[in-house]
């Protein structure tokens, strides 16, 4: 009979270590952050988002989360300063969510997860030629962390919500102009630490700038998150997009440092 081999093998986190040793390799991420063990660093400034011109082309659903792709032909969105020595440039935004409201984040604080967390992924353009390049230089990534926490209506997101429907498969959609800015919390305080990709190939290139104050999304919109499928269309199997965040990983004798 027909035996249709799943295009959509879900590996957990617990064995990429076997395709990808880096997996336990020293400085891994997501961590969970402890902010009275966080060395506060007054030489730290302040974060600078400069996302003003609309560089925003399309949503996609890529089979892990969904993806809202910037053109990164420029420095027309860059984020600088704070633990940075370049200016990064914004290349893709997406989520990790749980299924239900109180784990999906990939950081936690104290040992708390928040219901969601945004990476905004940005990449050294003045020191390497290509994002390719960077994701395996050790100051080639810059990820901007958001926690999502569940409580009232975010007047922004449902931007980003109301098109998910459209990407329910792994699929691709466009998205006009979209200003992640509109999806900062009011305070920019922030954690740093040197980290990696929280997915396979789990380079170890990331600097880590994790924000202290989530924003709040309402149950509604994270729901929408929820109906998204790993699986395409074309398979028979359907599986909820959900739990795409991998488990804090040991510090390694890193240090935290914090703006606050
Ligand atoms: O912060 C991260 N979240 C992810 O899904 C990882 C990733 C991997 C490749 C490209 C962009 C991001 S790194
Ligand atoms: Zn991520």
């Amino acid at each position: 009979g027909h035996h249709f081999i799943p295009f959509c093998i879900i590996i957990s986190p617990s064995v990429w270590h076997k395709n990808y040793p880096v997996a336990q390799g020293n400085r891994q991420s997501p961590i969970d952050i402890v902010p009275h063990q966080a060395l506060h660093d007054p030489s730290l400034g302040p974060v600078v988002l400069n996302y003003d011109q609309c560089t925003s082309m399309n949503i996609t659903n890529n089979g892990h989360s969904v993806v809202v792709q910037f053109d990164d032909s420029d420095d027309r969105s860059v984020i600088q300063g704070g633990p940075l020595d370049n200016p990064y440039r914004l290349k893709q935004f997406h989520f990790h969510w749980g299924e239900k409201g109180c784990h999906g984040s990939e950081h936690t604080v104290a040992g708390n997860s928040y219901a969601s967390e945004l990476h905004l992924v940005h990449w050294n353009a003045v020191k390497y030629k290509t994002f390719g390049e960077a994701a395996t230089a050790p100051d080639g990534l810059a990820v901007l962390g958001i926690f999502l926490e569940t409580g009232d209506d975010h007047r922004w997101l449902h931007v980003i919500t109301d098109a998910l429907y459209m990407v329910k498969f792994k699929v691709s959609t466009t998205v006009n102009c979209f200003n992640p800015k509109c999806l900062l919390p009011s305070s920019l305080h922030y954690w740093t630490y040197l980290g990696s990709l929280t997915t396979p190939p789990l380079h170890e290139s990331v600097i880590w700038i994790v924000l202290r104050e989530p924003i709040i999304v309402s149950e509604k919109q994270l729901g929408k998150f929820r109906m998204l499928l790993f699986t395409g269309e074309e398979e028979d199997q359907r599986i909820r997009m959900e739990n795409n965040f991998r488990p804090p990983q040991p510090l390694k004798g890193r240090k935290v440092r914090s703006s606050i």
